[in-house]
């Protein structure tokens, strides 16, 4: 993601690449003169990576997932009282994107909602950060519709056979050589079934959100957590 990052970033009308940071990199040091820094690191050291960037008063976009409420609280504390953006997207694909929103919009409706997520073998997280924000959404969602909660879903006592419990919801995660990046939402009612699914096909998909992403964090002070609310 860093190099295809970096390849947009240059492409792009009115934005100039002032800096690669790798692994060993001073990022302190990587900052100076940077507005906005993208960040695609890995898990272990996204926090302090976004850190940096709040001290330094560079605003950041971060697709880096492994995100839990007590990483985006520290986060939300460097921020008080700063006119630093900082948005944590897990996922920048306009497609996957409109498919959590319309999963939200679909998931009152339907007795029974699980999630599949489907990925190249090499990612180190699972579920994926977008699979959990969907199950987010989808259980806002049926709690705001007073919705009835999902049969079998819960203490199933069936361990490593029914995915992972996420609020709630059901969450697949496939690990298989070939893919890149997939999602499936699938909604059960009697007698019927609606799938939305979506496909990253190449890392291309996640670049007009990046670019969005880079022109727009200066402008919205303070954390936010999804590309949707930049759109
Ligand atoms: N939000 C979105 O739309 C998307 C999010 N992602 C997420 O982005 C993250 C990166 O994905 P991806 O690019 O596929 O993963 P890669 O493993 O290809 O890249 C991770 C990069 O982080 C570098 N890195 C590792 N440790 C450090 C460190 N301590 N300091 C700085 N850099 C470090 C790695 O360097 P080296 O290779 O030298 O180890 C590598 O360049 C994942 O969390 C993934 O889930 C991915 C795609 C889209
Ligand atoms: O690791 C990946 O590849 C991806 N990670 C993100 C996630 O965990 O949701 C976004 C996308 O699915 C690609």
């Amino acid at each position: 993601m860093g190099a295809t990052t970096c390849a947009a970033v240059e492409e792009a009308d009115g934005l100039e690449l002032v800096a690669r940071l790798d692994v060993g990199d001073d990022v302190a040091a990587g900052l100076k003169g940077a507005d906005v820094a993208v960040v695609f690191s890995v898990p272990a050291t996204v926090l302090e990576h976004v850190l940096a960037c709040v001290e330094a008063g560079v605003h950041a976009v971060v697709g880096t997932t492994g995100w839990d409420d007590e990483r985006l609280a520290a986060v939300r504390s460097a921020l008080e009282g700063s006119a630093t953006g900082v948005l944590v997207a897990p996922n920048f694909a306009i497609g996957a994107v409109l498919l959590m929103e319309f999963a939200a919009k679909a998931a009152p409706f339907f007795e029974s909602v699980e999630v599949v997520e489907l990925h190249h073998p090499n990612k180190v997280d699972a579920p994926s950060g977008t699979a959990q924000h969907t199950a987010h959404a989808i259980a806002e969602a049926r709690r705001a519709a007073g919705s009835a909660p999902i049969p079998d879903a819960t203490e199933t006592g069936l361990d490593g056979a029914r995915g992972a419990d996420v609020e709630g919801i059901r969450v697949h995660a496939v690990r298989l050589r070939g893919l890149v990046a997939h999602e499936e939402v699938l909604l059960g009612g009697p007698g019927e079934q609606l799938t939305l699914r979506h496909d990253s096909f190449d890392r291309v998909s996640f670049m007009p959100g990046v670019v969005h992403a880079v022109r727009t964090v200066g402008s919205r002070p303070g954390l936010t957590v999804g590309l949707e609310h930049y759109l």
